[in-house]
């Protein structure tokens, strides 16, 4: 880089990295002051009010000025952590998507811009009265009341949805990123900066691995690649923990480490605790935002919806302490797709499963809706062979569009050595857009049906082991005894189609009996298919790790029973003969002493074998 400077091309945001200052680096700005770039002059850090996880909060002054104004304002600038050098340029320009996106919005907080003091990024943006987080540490029990809890959540949601639209995932939803106004208005602080920093190679290796903060994080926030993707539900569930803590006055997980955390959350799917004495509509929102997979939680549009129709309701003790006890949850996957007349449907899959239970619809079209308020209705469709329509509920059937319905196993036909071949089809759309979970890969891939074909799918039970074609894995897969892979079963398909894999026939505990695989990677395995006596046993031995002592005990006794038949019958046989014969003088006695013996302790049974079964009363008869 010395000596020489170089130029964004970016049209909005042009700045360039020359030599000189303590970092070699230094950006000259020739922008209007509508453009992000800050120049660092222009900047006067004052103090430090907070510290978090991914960089400080200072307060600091902005010298704007031009021919005929000057003026200096208070902001608040956040200054990130450092990052290497040659990841500055990338992260300023990811910065100026995120600042050109998201003007203009209400429950949003105001950025002014970006600049660089010593080497690390600060964020300039406006200066607000306090968060939400400070406002519960001055409260008796650190918590909120209802009243307030409901209000923000309507400004808090509103604002998520916004940025929702505009493209952003926040994945840093806490009450301490939550902002107060002038107006005692909920604003969405801080947004962006997980997914700004991500992707980068940070000095911290714990920074760049941490999509969020920990207490606050969703199943699929850690390792993304692996029990992702990341997805606009994962908001819903930080989301749903704010609300926990600003209610309870308690933050989920409180006292645990990160990795406790992860155990907890992302192997065992525990939930944090939901306070009780609300309203059931946010009773049912808060579980739904707690759904281990993201394709079951609330949009954050139910969220609003839920909220808003809350907000402003008088809830005395007594009315507000619901007992939930045989309530209903809404099961937010079937909300998920509005259908219109016109739609192709079919029965609805149930989930990782490779069947349908029952196919009442093999395909048909919408030909009417009975519309239900905010909830889902009926719809009326047309079955070829039916002469009248059938009335359906509209969570009994799914959109098959282009011949794919969300939930599908496809396939890209250009494939990518960084993600799985295979993936979960997450939505299709009416113009052919379609989203897929893959393995491999944080977000959700963006691409057209044409792009696809069907691939295998696979469901909870189905013996698998690996292709004879594979020989290292993407994830580590357990030897067989003697040799060759292991055979699992699938305990659970994640929404990238990552499948859980448990090793009935390996006898361990806990975590060491899950492993994960990748479906383009495995091949089914049953019963039927499995050729010779030899492969059928060693199937059974997989079912279950007790299979093989049991068929070895089982065998021994066999052994057993057939050593003391043949002995008996060759006792029987023998006293026969020693009857028939007529045995004079000492060498006869003898011989028939010698075949007594015999029969009561075979000499083909081991002495100890013949011991327990003497013991045990199973003496031949004599
Ligand atoms: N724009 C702002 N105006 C006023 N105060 C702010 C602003 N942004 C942040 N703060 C204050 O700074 C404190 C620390 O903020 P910061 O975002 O660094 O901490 P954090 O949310 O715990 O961490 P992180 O977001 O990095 O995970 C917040 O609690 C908030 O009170």
């Amino acid at each position: 880089m010395a000596g020489q400077a170089a130029s964004s091309q970016s049209e909005s945001f042009e700045y360039m990295l020359l030599e000189g200052d303590p970092y070699h680096l230094r950006a000259v700005v020739s922008t209007s002051l509508s453009r992000p770039w800050i120049d660092s002059n222009m900047l006067k850090l004052k103090h430090r009010i907070g510290r978090g996880s991914f960089g400080d909060v200072w307060i600091a002054t902005h010298h704007q000025h031009t021919d005929d104004y000057e003026h200096y304002h208070e902001i608040a600038v956040k200054m990130l952590y450092p990052i290497k050098d040659d990841q500055i340029q990338t992260c300023l320009a990811k910065f100026e998507k995120i600042f050109s996106k998201c003007q203009g919005l209400e429950n949003v907080c105001f950025l002014h811009g970006v600049s660089l003091q010593n080497g690390r990024v600060c964020i300039a943006m406006k200066y607000y009265e306090g968060s939400i987080g400070d406002k519960m540490a001055r409260q008796k029990g650190g918590k909120l009341s209802l009243f307030d809890v409901l209000r923000y959540s309507v400004n808090l949601a509103q604002g998520v949805l916004d940025l929702h639209r505009r493209g952003f995932l926040l994945l840093n939803l806490k009450p301490c990123n939550f902002l107060l106004d002038e107006h005692d208005q909920a604003i969405i602080g801080d947004f962006g900066i997980p997914l700004l920093l991500h992707g980068l190679t940070l000095p911290s290796s714990d920074l760049a691995q941490r999509l969020g903060t920990p207490n606050y994080m969703a199943p699929e926030q850690w390792e993304p690649s692996i029990n992702g993707p990341i997805s606009l539900e994962t908001d819903s569930w930080g989301f749903g923990c704010s609300i926990v803590e600003m209610l309870s006055g308690v933050q989920p997980w409180r006292g645990k480490s990160p990795d406790e955390i992860y155990q907890l959350v992302a192997i065992k799917k525990e939930k944090p605790n939901i306070p009780r004495g609300l309203p059931p509509k946010v009773v049912d929102i808060l579980y739904g935002c707690f759904e281990y997979d993201f394709r079951d939680r609330p949009l954050m549009m139910d969220i609003l919806r839920a909220f808003k129709s809350c907000e402003g309701a008088v809830f005395n003790k007594s009315d507000s302490d619901y007992q939930m006890a045989g309530k209903h949850y809404t099961n937010w996957s079937l909300l998920k797709d509005e259908l219109q007349i016109g739609d192709t449907v079919r029965s609805r899959k149930p989930k990782n499963s490779c069947k349908p239970e029952s196919m009442e619809i093999p395909e048909g079209n919408v030909v009417g809706k009975e519309a239900d308020g905010d909830s889902i209705g009926f719809i009326l469709v047309r079955i070829h062979g039916f002469h009248n329509p059938l009335r359906v509920h509209c969570s009994m059937v799914e959109r098959v569009t282009y011949g794919f319905a969300a939930g599908d196993s496809v396939r890209v036909r250009n494939e990518d050595k960084k993600r799985s071949s295979v993936g979960i089809l997450h939505s299709i759309e009416r113009d052919g857009r379609v989203t897929v979970g893959f393995i491999g890969m944080d977000t959700l891939w963006h691409g057209h049906y044409s792009e696809l074909q069907m691939a295998e799918s696979y469901c909870v039970g189905q013996f698998l082991r690996l292709k004879a074609s594979v020989s290292s894995p993407r994830f580590e897969w357990p030897y067989k005894r003697g040799s060759g892979w292991a055979t699992g079963r699938i305990a659970e398909v994640l929404p990238n189609g990552c499948l859980v894999v448990k090793f009935p026939g390996r006898f361990s505990f806990g975590e060491a009996s899950r492993f994960l695989a990748d479906p383009w990677e495995v091949e089914v395995v049953s019963f039927k298919t499995c050729e010779g006596v030899v492969k059928k046993y060693q199937h059974l031995e997989d079912f279950h790790w007790v299979v093989r002592p049991f068929a070895i005990a089982l065998g021994l006794f066999t052994a057993l029973k057939l050593g003391l038949f043949v002995g008996k019958s060759f006792g029987k046989s023998s006293r026969k003969k020693a009857e028939k014969v007529s045995i004079s003088g000492q060498a006869g006695k003898q011989q028939q002493q010698d075949m007594q013996n015999a029969t009561t302790n075979p000499v083909w049974l081991p002495h100890s074998v013949s011991n327990i079964l003497f013991r045990e009363g199973a003496h031949p008869a004599k």
